[in-house]
């Protein structure tokens, strides 16, 4: 008889599921140096996901055509937005598997749920209070910028379900840092027409994910152990602001360090990076006069790097010449 477990691929499933679901649980963290983040109120809790389900029972619909086995890509669809009506969590990862555990209850013959979500993010409005102005809890601004994500796959196991390739993640951040980045000391060969770069307006793209010791810290945050993408984000953009960097490729290790420190509860951090530096148009005479940049033409170099905590070493003290000044 033919089987799956035999390196075949076979999945399907549904992909941008839109789930705009209200008052989630809200989430509570505590501060780091580099975040005033403390908690959200998940009143707005919106995701994007994708959906993909495998099984052995499944084989016979690919080879004979037989649907017998099949639950509809749309009734997964309808699946995920009514059993979202009764997540009881605030965090993206705790949605995605909370879907995929309903899911397998439901359909004993799916043995695998693969799953990944990007958050829609939006923001709350100061609106003015008695003492100064306060986040409202009824208007909010639909943000295009960065965001949480998260991915997992959950597997039908001897006891339960089994957690596996769980990561987290902060999508789609860009951050330009208009003074106190270089670029030189590079190969300079027959092939090379860049110059070098001593102060550099430095946009860049950046994908981070992380993956905790223990999965099941990202599914609880009333254990404490939760890291929010919001403050990821803060330690990207604080280091980044710290640092005059040589590259973008020692600036992540930066930062990949710092995440590492303030969080003993992961194992692992990755990043995925673009380099979007500003073409200058008008040389500004020295890094804080004016100058004229534009877009980029393609294409577009890139990094990818991950850290365990073997990479941790002593924290590094800001580089003499950081532009930032505190
Ligand atoms: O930070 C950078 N790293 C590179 O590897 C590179 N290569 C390049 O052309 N510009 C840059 N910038």
């Amino acid at each position: 008889m033919l089987k799956i477990n035999s390196g075949r691929t076979l999945y399907y499933g549904k992909g941008d599921v839109l789930v705009y679901r209200t008052y989630a649980e809200p989430l509570e963290a505590a501060p780091i140096p580099e975040s005033p983040f403390v908690g959200e109120d998940n009143i707005l809790f919106a995701h994007n996901i994708r959906f993909a389900v495998s099984g052995d029972a499944l084989l016979t619909s690919f080879t004979d055509g037989d649907n017998a086995q099949l639950v509809a890509t749309d009734s997964m669809k309808n699946f995920i937005l009514r059993q979202a009506a009764t997540f009881a969590g605030g965090t993206t990862e705790a949605l995605l598997h909370f879907l995929a555990v309903r899911f397998m209850e439901t359909y004993s013959h799916i043995d695998t749920v693969r799953l990944s979500a990007n958050r829609i993010p939006f923001l709350p409005l100061p609106v003015p209070g008695p003492g100064g102005f306060l986040d409202n809890r009824l208007v909010y601004r639909r943000s295009y910028n960065d965001h949480a994500s998260a991915e997992m796959k959950l597997a039908r196991g001897a006891e339960g379900y089994d957690l596996d390739e769980a990561w987290s993640g902060l999508s789609d951040l860009q951050l330009i840092k208009v003074s106190g980045s270089s670029f030189y000391g590079f190969i300079r060969d027959e092939y090379t027409t860049l110059p070098d770069a001593y102060d550099r307006p430095l946009f860049i793209f950046l994908d981070i994910r992380w993956r905790y010791e223990d999965p099941q810290d990202a599914i609880h945050p009333e254990a404490g152990k939760h890291v929010p993408v919001q403050q990821i984000r803060d330690i990207a953009q604080n280091v980044f602001y710290e640092f005059a960097t040589p590259s973008i490729q020692h600036l992540i290790w930066l930062i990949g360090q710092r995440i590492l420190i303030r969080f003993p509860q992961l194992a692992e951090v990755r990043f995925e990076t673009s380099n979007r530096t500003w073409e200058t148009v008008v040389e500004p005479a020295d890094g804080l006069s004016s100058g004229v940049f534009t877009e980029p033409r393609p294409p577009f170099g890139f990094q990818g790097f991950s850290m365990t905590r073997e990479d941790l070493i002593a924290a590094p003290e800001p580089a003499e010449g950081a532009v930032s000044s505190g």
